[in-house]
């Protein structure tokens, strides 16, 4: 029998409403496996945690984290005004999300951007650019450059408020990521874009260097340079040209959400956060303020994390392949929740039921 011990940080917003569909799920996923058993444990984490125990990441939560295989955490987060009621250090973002990422070390970040040609209606882009669907991986590194250096506020000689924030990298720490990414384009279409902006900033300029010598154990692989700036630009213009794209934290951030732009919906962009020793797994937008507690959030992206959990946490690869495949089923059959609906003539459903849609079409499928 194996065993997998699963911390749940259900955290804020839609966080609570998604989490519940990943937990309809991995309760079904389970019923199918005799020989896989899922010890869920459930905790505060984010705002959540904050308002009841006056920590964001508090130490019980810690512990269950420490102990547990992997981490499936929902969203973090209040809106503008909200997030003004909590002191800066302690917002869950800075307090929270961060401390886990760098607690972990979970440095390489995969967010797939995944849209089949039957589904590609539901992109905002034009037939010519999108009509075949698209499918590319944004790799981007998670524990270094602005979110994690050196950061200093203060007043200065002529009473001017100042601040500053480093772009901080080593090179091992470059290496580690451009690592991932060769590794992740030598298993797929063998083209690495390297997204970088070594125009302007010095931590480009050792990064491109870094990828440069990580490139000569990778023959095999082209790689592709490419300003961040352009690339936004490309994205939009013919994303379809992309298969693995690496770049540093920041970029890595906007281009993300920008996938989910293309896609139609953030809602349709889940996540992995891989550490040396541990994984966290994560929708890759945030707590959706706008539509809390409204049972119509999209669950693709949470339920497309627990996929990302059981292939790349558990090994099990054909299972994680049944989930993407039930849920494509779901909205194969016309229905959708109201992010991708647009007016369109689709059936509209809440967030509980695209989970237990999922749930019968997994059901359906051989183990
Ligand atoms: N990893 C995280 O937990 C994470 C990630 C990003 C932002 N945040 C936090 O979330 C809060 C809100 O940020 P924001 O509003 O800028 O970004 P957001 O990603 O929460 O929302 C942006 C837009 O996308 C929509 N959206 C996002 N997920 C959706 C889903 N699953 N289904 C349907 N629609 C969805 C929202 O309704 C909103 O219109 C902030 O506090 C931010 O810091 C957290
Ligand atoms: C909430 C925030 C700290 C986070 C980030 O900027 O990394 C989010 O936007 C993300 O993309 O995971
Ligand atoms: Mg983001």
């Amino acid at each position: 029998m194996k065993q997998y011990k699963i911390a749940l940080l259900a955290g804020d917003g839609i966080g609570p409403e998604i989490m519940n569909e990943a937990i309809k799920v991995l309760k079904a996923v389970e019923k199918r496996h005799a020989d896989v058993s899922f010890d869920l444990q459930e905790a505060l984490f984010g705002a959540a945690a904050y308002f009841e125990t006056g920590k964001a990441f508090p130490e019980k939560t810690i512990k269950i984290c420490d102990e547990a295989d992997a981490i499936l955490k929902g969203t973090i987060g209040l809106s503008h005004e909200q997030s003004q009621k909590i002191p800066v250090d302690e917002q869950p973002e800075r307090g929270a999300l961060l401390p886990m990422r760098r607690r972990y070390n979970t440095f390489a970040n995969f967010r797939p951007v995944y849209l089949p040609k039957e589904l590609s209606f539901f992109s905002p882009l034009k037939e010519e650019v999108i009509g075949d669907g698209v499918d590319f991986m944004i790799i981007r590194e998670l524990v270094g450059g602005l979110y994690f250096g050196e950061k200093k506020t203060g007043v200065d000689a002529n009473g001017k408020r100042y601040v500053k924030e480093l772009l901080e990298y080593d090179e091992e720490q470059i290496r580690a990521i451009v690592q991932v990414a060769f590794n992740t384009a030598r298993s797929r279409k063998k083209v690495l874009h390297n997204i970088h902006k070594s125009n302007v900033l010095k931590s480009s300029v050792l990064w491109n260097e870094i990828v440069g010598e990580v490139g000569q154990d990778y023959p095999d692989v082209e790689v592709k340079h490419i300003l961040v700036d352009a690339a936004a630009t490309y994205l939009c213009l013919d994303p379809k040209q992309f298969d693995v794209m690496v770049m540093e934290n920041m970029f890595g951030d906007i281009l993300s959400d920008l996938g989910g732009g293309i896609l139609g919906s953030l809602g349709l962009m889940p996540s992995a956060c891989v550490g040396p020793e541990k994984s966290y797994y994560e929708p890759s937008h945030g707590s959706a303020p706008d539509i809390a507690g409204q049972n119509i959030a999209n669950p693709y992206s949470m339920i497309g994390s627990v996929a990302l959990m059981l292939d790349m946490s558990f090994g099990m690869k054909q299972e994680a392949n049944n989930l993407w495949q039930a849920m494509q089923s779901v909205f194969a059959k016309g229905y959708c929740t109201p992010d991708l609906a647009k007016g369109r003539d689709v059936k509209l459903i809440k967030t509980d039921e695209f989970g237990d849609m999922v749930v019968l079409e997994l059901e359906k499928m051989p183990v």
